[in-house]
This record gives C-alpha cells, structure tokens and sequence, in this order.
C-alpha cells in the first residue's frame, strides 16, 4: 500500500503498482510474474508437484532452464564422469524440461552458463518485468530495472502453475554513490565497501535503488555485480534505473524485441525511474572518492576491510557476541589479529561466478597479468561466467593471455563459487575469490575464501598474496 501519488513513486513502487493482480485483506499482493528461469538445483520439487497435481504450465514461453551449479567445468565436460547427485539434478532438469515443454539450454550448448548471466546475454531479462528463479542471486537481473528476486521451491511450483506470487511489499532504500571511483576500484569493491557499511542485515526487508553519478557510470557488467550481492546485503531484491547504457545492452539480443517493438518498449522503460519528489524508507550516502580495493578477512561478506588494512582484533570489540563471532572467524581463516592483509598468502585463485563472470571481468584479469607470470605457489583458474563470454574472450585473445600466464581457462559453470561438484578447495587451502559468499566451506570443506574483485584476484594470482592492485 502507497500513499504517494502518481507523481511521487519510486523505481521499486512503480514496479510493483505494475504487476499487483490483486491486493489481498492482510496487505499482501497477488504479483504477476513476466519470467522464470530454472536450474538444476530448485526446480525438481517443483516439477514433480505439478505432476502429482497433474497440472501444466501457466506459461512454457515464459521460462528457461540452463544448467549450471553442477556442471563439470573441466575441458572433458562432455564425457567427464560427475558425482551421481549431480548428475542426477542436470538428467532431471533435461528430462523436466522436455515433459513440460520448457525451453532447456543443454551444457554444450554455446549459451550455456550460470543462469544470471544467461539471463541478460539472450535479452531474456529485460526492465520493467518481475523475473523470479529459485536462486537467491536472482537479485542480478535488477541491474536491468527488473524486480527480480530468488524465490523458494515452493514458490517456484506456485509460478510455473500461476504465473504470479503472493508477496508483501518491501519497503524502499536507497544508497546513493556519487562521484568517481578511483583507479583500481571497480563495482565489486562498492558492493563490498556497502555491505561493509550497512552490514549483512543492513537491507534487511527493503528493496535497494542504487543511485548516483558512480552508478550511472557503471557498464551493465558492473551494474549486474553490484546488484547480485544486494542479497548479501540482506535484501531480496537491487535496483537500477534503466538508461541508454541498459538500453544499448539489450538491443540486438536473440530474446528482446525488435524493431517498432523495441523503440516502443524503450519508450516504456525510460518512465521506469523513481519521481523527483519520492521518498525512501532508508537513505545512504557514500562518496565514490571513498572506496578502495576490498577484501574480506572473515566468515561474512560484512568482515570486509580496504586492502591497506590489517586483521581485526576480537579485543578491541566490545559486544560480547560480535567478539566471539569475530573469534571464531579468524580461527576458521587462520589469521591472527594485526596481521597486514597484503601479508596474507593465498593458495588458490578463483575467478567467476555470477558476480565476476562477465567479459569485463575477464579483461580486468588479462590486464593485469599480460605478460606476467601466476606465482608457482598458487594455482588459479578462470572460470567464464557462459559459453558466450569465454567466446567472446577467446575471440579477444584473453584465453592465451591468461594460459601464458599460468591460469587454467575452464568451461563455464558455477563451479569452485560453491563447490557442489568436484570444483572444490581442499581443507585449510585460501582462495582469493571472485565470487560473492565467504561463509564456512562454502568453496569446499575447511576452505578458507578471501572475497574481492577480479583485478585484485589477479593481482593475488602473480604475488600470492593478497595485494593492492594498484601498487603491482
Ligand atoms: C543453489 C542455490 C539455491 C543457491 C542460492 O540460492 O543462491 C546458490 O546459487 C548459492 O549461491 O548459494
Ligand atoms: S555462481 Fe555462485 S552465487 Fe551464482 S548462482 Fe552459481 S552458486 Fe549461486
């Protein structure tokens, strides 16, 4: 429910005024949803409900199912032999997909690749929908001007039977980050310098609008990392006007429209902003000239601190659980307090995920290391984000950079982000990783993820340690 007038929504109103079917007694909104895309990992329930229900799809036509968390990344894919549950969830997403008429984007297909990233390169997300998947990095997709967020199995069944949702309204934040980012500073480093800011809880029940001439700056590219960790952020869902930068995007992809069409949905998407005159529920304001390289020291993507910095000290905290969280981290990493964060060693580099798996980010790599060598201590791979970006690196010369310099250029796929398949670190290895959740062996049991951005992963890869890519 909104007071506001016509005049006065934000970005996240005006969304949701769009789709509301029906508002509901209790406040909550019956939400029609444009988009669902599907994994491996949270759609066989769902499927299999419907079946027993003997129900179809709503709508076939509005969903797309790509494999990913699973998939073996290594050059053999095809005839590599996967642990059996993993292997299970991709046969079953194949079999469900051809039962239902979904459409289903096999792994050795040329466009297969993490579902975030698919997404957007066929044009299938696009401003102004509502796209859900059962993933929470669905959040991506906001870049775009999509209110998009991961939903759970069972809300997946309920859209592929409905097409729509029964949501309660968010309330509206707004971060704003005004100026230019320094040299070195990407859009990875704001999402991690934000979360540092507000905390893992710190958007906790609002939808975030991210705002300000550093924003607007931003490729898609950049725009997509920082809205896929609004999530860790604590909030379901990021936003970002769509602009002549989202609309050069998605023209021309297999998926938006053409012609008339797409002048016509342009000029639907350009009233997609938030009114002059609208209010948030929760305003921060950061100054772009302020961030620096970031790197996670703990367990939480909020243990974050500038490259330059050293490793807390429970000691000096004075909330009792903070200090015994704050403990415990340091235990799990294996850091000592005051320890200089540029004097940590790492073992092992990960590149990708759907945060860092774009092209951009797989430049930002092969500048820093052209010419280069990864340290002898440290293996790093490069995992592309979908087949299209590692043909469009391959296409660049970016592959025989990276291999010249040391690195194992994989096939695409969620990979080491997770570690549910074989792609995994071993107990007590460090990783400085691209990716976006650090939390307890979540890139393999007992491994240890440091989180930052592609260029400061890159420049760990050739020092082995954790390094300022500004002082390579
Ligand atoms: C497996 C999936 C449900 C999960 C998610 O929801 O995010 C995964 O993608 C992750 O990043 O942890
Ligand atoms: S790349 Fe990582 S964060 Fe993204 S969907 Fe896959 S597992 Fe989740």
């Amino acid at each position: 429910m909104t007071d506001k007038t016509e005049h006065q929504k934000t970005l996240y109103d005006k969304l949701w005024d769009a789709h509301v079917v029906e508002q509901q007694e209790d406040g909550n909104c019956l939400i029609y949803i444009d988009r669902q895309i599907i994994h491996e990992v949270t759609s066989p329930q769902a499927f299999e409900g419907l079946r027993i229900a003997g129900r179809p799809l709503a709508n076939a036509k509005a969903m797309l199912a790509v494999p990913d968390h699973n998939v073996p990344t290594s050059a053999d894919r095809a005839t590599a032999k996967n642990a059996e549950d993993s292997q299970i969830q991709l046969d079953t997403l194949e079999k469900n997909c051809a039962e239902f008429g979904v459409e289903y984007i096999p792994m050795m297909d040329l466009r297969q690749g993490i579902v975030h990233i698919v997404g957007p390169e066929q044009g299938f997300t696009l401003p102004g929908m509502t796209i859900v998947c059962g993933d929470s990095h669905t959040s991506t997709h906001g870049a775009f001007g999509a209110l998009a967020f991961g939903i759970g199995t069972s809300e997946v069944e309920h859209v592929m039977a409905t097409q729509t949702l029964v949501l309660s309204r968010q309330k509206n934040m707004r971060i704003d980050v005004d100026g230019v980012l320094g040299n070195g500073v990407t859009a990875k480093d704001v999402a991690l310098a934000v979360i540092g800011e507000i905390g893992t809880a710190g958007g906790t029940g609002h939808v975030i609008e991210f705002t300000g001439s550093a924003i607007r700056g931003l490729s898609m590219e950049g725009r997509m990392t920082l809205c896929n960790m609004s999530i860790e952020a604590g909030a379901r869902s990021g936003l970002i006007a769509p602009d002549q930068v989202t609309f050069d995007y998605v023209m021309g992809r297999p998926k938006s429209p053409k012609g008339g069409a797409f002048e016509q949905a342009v000029s639907y998407w350009k009233t997609l902003t938030s009114d002059a005159g609208a209010t948030y529920d929760k305003e921060v304001f950061i100054r772009a000239e302020d961030i620096t390289p970031q790197v996670t020291w703990g367990t939480s993507p909020e243990n974050v601190l500038p490259i330059t910095g050293v490793v807390p000290n429970p000691a000096d905290v004075r909330d009792p659980e903070r200090k015994i969280a704050m403990q415990r981290a340091l235990d799990y990493m294996g850091l000592e307090p005051g320890t200089k964060l540029s004097d940590i060693p790492i073992e092992r580099v990960f590149i990708g995920s759907c945060t860092n798996g774009r092209i951009e980010d797989i430049r930002a790599v092969a500048d820093v290391v052209k010419g280069r060598k990864v340290h002898a201590d440290v293996a790093a791979w490069v995992v592309p984000g979908s087949g299209l970006v590692k043909l469009q690196a391959e296409e660049e010369g970016l592959d025989q950079i990276l291999i010249e310099a040391g690195f194992d250029w994989r096939e695409p796929g969620c990979s080491m982000c997770l570690a549910m398949n074989a792609d995994k670190l071993e107990p007590h290895e460090r990783c400085a990783s691209t990716s976006n959740r650090n939390f307890e062996g979540r890139q393999g049991p007992k491994g240890r993820t440091h989180l930052m951005s592609p260029a400061m992963a890159a420049a760990a890869a050739l020092t082995g340690y954790l390094t300022d890519v500004r002082e390579l």
